[in-house]
């Protein structure tokens, strides 16, 4: 059935206006002024912003780390982003060295169909070019529309990959049109650095932030941007913690390089304080990279609003803290890492951001949702609110206040790491392509009704122009 979305204020990231959306089959037909709403189920906005749908471009559900498995699947994890506003997310497919890479997306499309609520894609994970996956990549862009690569600079011995794979894939991805993205962190002295703390028995959850300093993510960053000038390529450094990173990503685009940066709802909300907290308590707080000292929160948000970083990313990777984080009870780096962030990260920006003054409104759209669908292949499909887009969209109310907790929130997972957070404004009712996920804040969406979504590739300037280097924009 037809449907019009009326009396609500449109906000993209480029315009606010007062209009109607009329959506059929899934898909917005006409925007207007008091549009004619015969035969079609009227939804109220009124006192509601309207939101593109967010995208969520760095998730890690069902995925085996760190000796166990992630807590929330493609079903609750869909549904716990769904509450928060989230319509679309792009998840890590993880590969092995010795199978196939098209053995991992099949198992990654056996993780996801029938239970995604949302829409949803993959990225994949190289963690070495050989004959075989310079045979399978090209199928994987053609036939999959997988068009993004992560390759890790860190984790030694479990996910990392040398920087000749790095480089390689900066080739392979010029070559065939994909963004590669990076862990940034330098894994080789990070192994060190773990194992002499742990030998001098140093074994609390804050040397998880003490052996990796912020200098490693900055350098590995650099290193990073070099290989990808070299290759004349297009680099996305996902979850940047601290300015030494920043710095490297801003030096990288005024040279005109394709270099972008994503930040998390944890670097700009939490600091390095939180892994010292009293017994274990401070596992809750591990991530990779770490938490940081607290004035690096002002860099980020300095930087989401000037452009130097273009998205906001869950990084949702959730563990429970009884029975998963306390793997690393006695020695810091067997905490699983990772934290359960999927559903907070558009109110959290919301909140921290609008309604606090850090960014426009316009800013906190192109960062939650409108440049992952530039970068990642999915505008104007995704990511916008336009004739002929995909109807994801959102219905907010900026003025109610919540106070964020594990009791009431929607991810499978004990703890919350912004537990007792105030925040101003939330998700009301939540559209993927014209249907309701959550109506006034219940869920009424099904399992398996997400979509697989095969991304076109990517298609950024060559260069990019001088104003994005200091007004913003991917
Ligand atoms: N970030 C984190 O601590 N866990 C998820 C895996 C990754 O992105 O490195
Ligand atoms: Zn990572
Ligand atoms: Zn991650």
């Amino acid at each position: 059935m037809k449907k019009v979305i009326k009396n609500g204020t449109i906000v993209t990231a480029s315009d606010t206006y007062f209009g109607d959306i009329l959506i059929e089959d899934g898909v917005i037909v006409m925007i207007g002024v008091d549009l004619d709403a015969q035969n079609a189920e009227i939804v109220d906005a009124s006192g509601c912003y309207v939101f593109p749908g967010g995208i969520d471009p760095h998730t890690h559900l069902d995925m085996p780390f760190g000796g166990t498995v992630t807590a929330d699947d493609f079903e609750s994890g869909t549904i716990a982003a769904a509450f928060g506003g989230t319509t679309t997310i792009i998840d890590f497919c993880l590969t092995s060295k010795d199978a196939p890479l098209s053995k991992a997306v099949e198992a990654w499309h056996a993780k996801s169909k029938g239970k995604a609520v949302i829409d949803y894609g993959f990225h994949l994970m190289i963690g070495e070019v050989n004959d075989d996956v310079l045979f399978e990549l090209p199928q994987m862009i053609e036939e999959e529309g997988i068009t993004s690569l992560k390759v890790f600079m860190a984790y030694k011995n479990v996910f990392q990959a040398d920087d000749g794979t790095l480089f390689k894939t900066l080739q392979l991805a010029k070559e065939h049109g994909a963004l590669v993205m990076v862990h940034a962190e330098n894994g080789d002295v990070i192994a060190y650095l773990i194992e002499k703390a742990l030998s001098e028995g140093q074994t609390e959850p804050i040397y998880h932030a003490l052996t990796r300093p912020p200098v490693l993510e900055g350098e590995a960053t650099g290193r990073a941007a070099a290989l990808t000038e070299l290759a004349d390529s297009q680099l996305y450094v996902v979850h940047v913690t601290c300015a030494e990173a920043v710095w490297k990503i801003e030096e990288a685009r005024k040279k005109g390089l394709r270099v972008y940066g994503e930040t998390c709802p944890q670097y700009l909300m939490l600091d390095q304080s939180s892994l010292a907290k009293p017994g274990f308590e401070g596992a809750k707080y591990v991530w990779s990279p770490p938490l940081r000292e607290k004035w690096n929160q002002d860099v980020l948000w300095n930087a989401l609003w000037s452009g130097s970083l273009q998205t906001v990313g869950s990084d949702q990777c959730s563990f429970n803290f009884n029975g998963q984080k306390d793997l690393g009870l006695g020695d810091f780096s067997k905490i699983p890492n990772g934290g359960p962030t999927i559903e907070d990260r558009f109110s959290i920006l919301y909140s921290e951001g609008v309604h606090k003054g850090r960014l426009s409104l316009h800013q906190f759209v192109d960062v939650i949702a409108t440049s992952s669908a530039k970068l990642f292949g999915l505008f104007p499909q995704k990511g916008t609110i336009a004739i002929g887009s995909d109807a994801d969209i959102v219905i907010f109310d900026p003025h109610c206040k919540r106070t964020i907790s594990a009791e009431t929130h929607h991810m499978k997972v004990d703890y919350n790491a912004f537990e007792g957070l105030e925040i101003t404004g939330e998700p009301v009712s939540v559209l993927v392509r014209g249907e309701f996920i959550v109506r006034d804040k219940q869920f009424v969406g099904q399992p398996g009704s997400g979509q697989y979504l095969q991304r076109k590739r990517f298609n950024q300037p060559e260069k990019l122009p001088v104003k994005e280097q200091t007004m913003g924009g991917a």
